[in-house]
């Protein structure tokens, strides 16, 4: 993945994501193989860009295409037109896939937040996340809503404002965990688009959480996340996964 942010009023990077960033921009959207995505078939499969290759988690290798041998899958938005909207619905509100809805979130004070009605595995994708393309960092910043995707060198190539939730989707209603163990989502860049991706398996009734990076976890009062306490999570998650 290459640099990233979550921006509010402050910028955000995370460290744990710039170590990762190879890894984690190595994405794959592997449902293409058994499903069909409009995104998936059209965008994953012909892409010009460099962050557009796939990485297993489990292989701890990157691939051209698919992993082979470890199950990933995408779940991509419900789709809505906007001229199918009556008055005063959003359409971010009406993205939300199966198994996924928007409530207040568990967090005091977070506002709405999202939640899972039923099993996801781990490797599990969602995305992308729609805003507006723009390249004002100032309002972006204020915004709290916005990603910013980078080259390979870590420049910011745009940033995708989700703050009009008629021009979004569900997942800006994703909130930042409080504590690592929160954590079950890790951004991931990939094809110049954010994703997300389930870390380890998340269970009907969890709140998703997704880091937004240390300088807007400080933002938010939370004590930034150290890389290695991440990856001990992850591999704590994947030590603790059943089937
Ligand atoms: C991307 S939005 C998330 C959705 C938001 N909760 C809503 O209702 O629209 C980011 C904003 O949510 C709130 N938020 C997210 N995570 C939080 C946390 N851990 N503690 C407090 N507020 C949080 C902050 O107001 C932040 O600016």
């Amino acid at each position: 993945m290459h640099e990233q942010h979550h921006s509010n009023r402050r910028n955000s990077t995370s460290k744990y994501y710039e170590h990762k960033k190879r890894k984690e921009s190595d994405l794959k959207l592997n449902e293409s193989k058994k499903k069909s995505s409009s995104y998936i078939d059209k965008k994953f499969s012909k892409s010009e860009f460099d962050d557009a290759r796939l990485f297993c988690d489990d292989c701890n290798k990157f691939y051209d295409n698919i992993c082979p041998y470890h199950k990933q899958s995408y779940i991509p938005d419900k789709k809505i037109s906007k001229s199918s909207l009556k008055y005063s619905q959003r359409l971010s509100d009406l993205t939300c896939p199966d198994g996924i809805i928007i409530k207040s979130s568990t967090i005091l004070k977070a506002g709405k937040g999202v939640f899972a009605t039923k099993r996801f595995e781990k490797n599990t994708f969602f995305g992308p996340y729609m805003g507006t393309r723009h390249s004002n960092f100032k309002s972006a910043q204020e915004s709290g809503y916005a990603w910013s995707i980078a080259d390979k060198y870590g420049k910011m190539i745009y940033i995708i404002d989700g703050c009009d939730s008629n021009n979004s989707n569900w997942m800006r209603y994703i909130n930042c965990p409080n504590t690592i163990e929160q954590q079950n989502l890790q951004p991931i860049q990939y094809d110049r688009n954010m994703f997300y991706k389930t870390m380890r398996i998340i269970r009907p009734g969890e709140e998703l959480f997704v880091y937004y990076g240390d300088d807007y976890a400080r933002f938010l009062g939370i004590k930034p996340f150290n890389i290695e306490s991440i990856q001990m999570n992850t591999d704590d998650n994947n030590i603790n996964d059943d089937d």
